[in-house]
């Protein structure tokens, strides 16, 4: 059995921004203590991926319009017909089984072994932290643990979709940039991106410490996305400021768009803070959160196309898996490491 002081050691998926970097623009003039409530002017836009390659070109262009001002405005959405609902319930059900159909010491036998881990489990209870989570690599190679059979296969199966949606919204977001169809693949290298998924569990009957699942931050990578079998908890921080609860529906997969595609964008498309919060914390809640990243050996930086004169490179550039080790952490940590990479505006 693991002893305590390791079980609770364990890194959170992304950083914690507690306090939110002077130089980011999302939050420049916010007010943090804003109370985490919906605002109507900020409501989650729903994007439509089966729209985004109708053979309508003028559906098409309408659709991928939808999606740059998704992009750009909000910086996440809800993603209908992306991966078959069936396939999304099941993930969730295998996820639940996970955590149902093994006792806490079997799980404690992923506790951290080395930086190469390609499954990892951890129980965080403190005051800033309340959750357990599987976390495994995804992709390129899927790892997972091998019982109860029906998490291994329902979890694959949910993977494989959302790794044929990764290369759709690749393509489609490269439109957006202005490139052609295959720039964001080549440039994330994502043959070989490498994705990592943290099952999150919730649950009331944790002694928990305080009202925080996960602290605010950002997560690295292209983009996350996230399905969640009961809403409420996830808040993200929009444009204007206001936390908006993520309310996904039914048939929908929540995406968040990353660390490295706003590095690559230079600005233009942001990686937003988000926070899990157990105010109301009276049912289990599970989470599937997947960080869809580049190759671990691919140099991102601002790309040429956003950077000019008066666009001068707003962030440093280095390989994904520099990134990830730049806090000290390891590869399946994922955690961010933007608020270093900015570059601090000439003053
Ligand atoms: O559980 C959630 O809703 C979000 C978790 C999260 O942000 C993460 O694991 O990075
Ligand atoms: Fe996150």
């Amino acid at each position: 059995m693991a002893n305590t002081a390791e079980m609770f050691s364990q890194h959170c998926f992304g950083s914690e921004t507690k306090a939110i970097p002077h130089s980011h623009s999302l939050v420049d003039s916010i007010n943090l203590s804003v109370s985490p409530t919906d605002h109507s002017d900020d409501q989650v836009p729903t994007v439509d991926y089966s729209l985004l390659f109708s053979d309508d070109q003028n559906e098409r262009a309408k659709s991928l319009e939808h999606l740059g001002k998704a992009c750009q405005d909000f910086g996440f959405f809800y993603l209908i017909n992306g991966v078959e609902e069936s396939v999304v319930e099941a993930a969730l059900k295998g996820v639940s089984d996970f955590f149902e159909l093994t006792n806490q010491e079997e799980r404690s036998e992923y506790l951290k072994k080395n930086s190469r881990d390609r499954i990892r489990w951890g129980l965080r209870s403190h005051a800033g932290e309340n959750r357990e989570y599987l976390k495994i690599v995804a992709h390129p190679e899927y790892h997972c643990p091998a019982k109860p059979a029906s998490f291994r296969d329902a979890i694959g199966e949910y993977f494989k979709g959302m790794h044929k949606v990764e290369l759709g919204l690749a393509k489609a977001i490269s439109r957006i940039m202005g490139h052609e169809e295959t720039y964001i693949e080549k440039e994330f290298k994502l043959e070989a991106g490498f994705d990592v998924s943290a099952m999150n569990l919730y649950s009331p009957s944790f002694q928990s410490k305080g009202s925080i699942g996960v602290p605010d931050h950002t997560d690295p990578g292209f983009f996350v996305s996230l399905i969640q079998d009961v809403n409420g908890g996830l808040q993200v921080l929009s444009h204007k400021g206001n936390w908006v609860t993520v309310s996904i529906p039914r048939n929908a997969i929540f995406i968040n768009l990353g660390d490295h595609l706003e590095i690559l964008s230079n600005g233009k498309y942001k990686s937003h803070i988000h926070q899990v919060v157990l105010d109301d914390n009276r049912v289990k809640r599970i989470s599937v959160a997947t960080l869809h990243g580049p190759s671990l050996d691919t140099f991102v930086a601002p790309a040429p196309g956003f950077v000019d004169e008066s666009r001068p490179p707003a962030y440093g550039g280095m390989t994904y898996k520099q990134s990830l080790e730049l806090n000290g952490s390891d590869e399946i940590d994922v955690q961010s490491s933007l608020s270093q990479l900015r570059i601090p505006l000439p003053v």
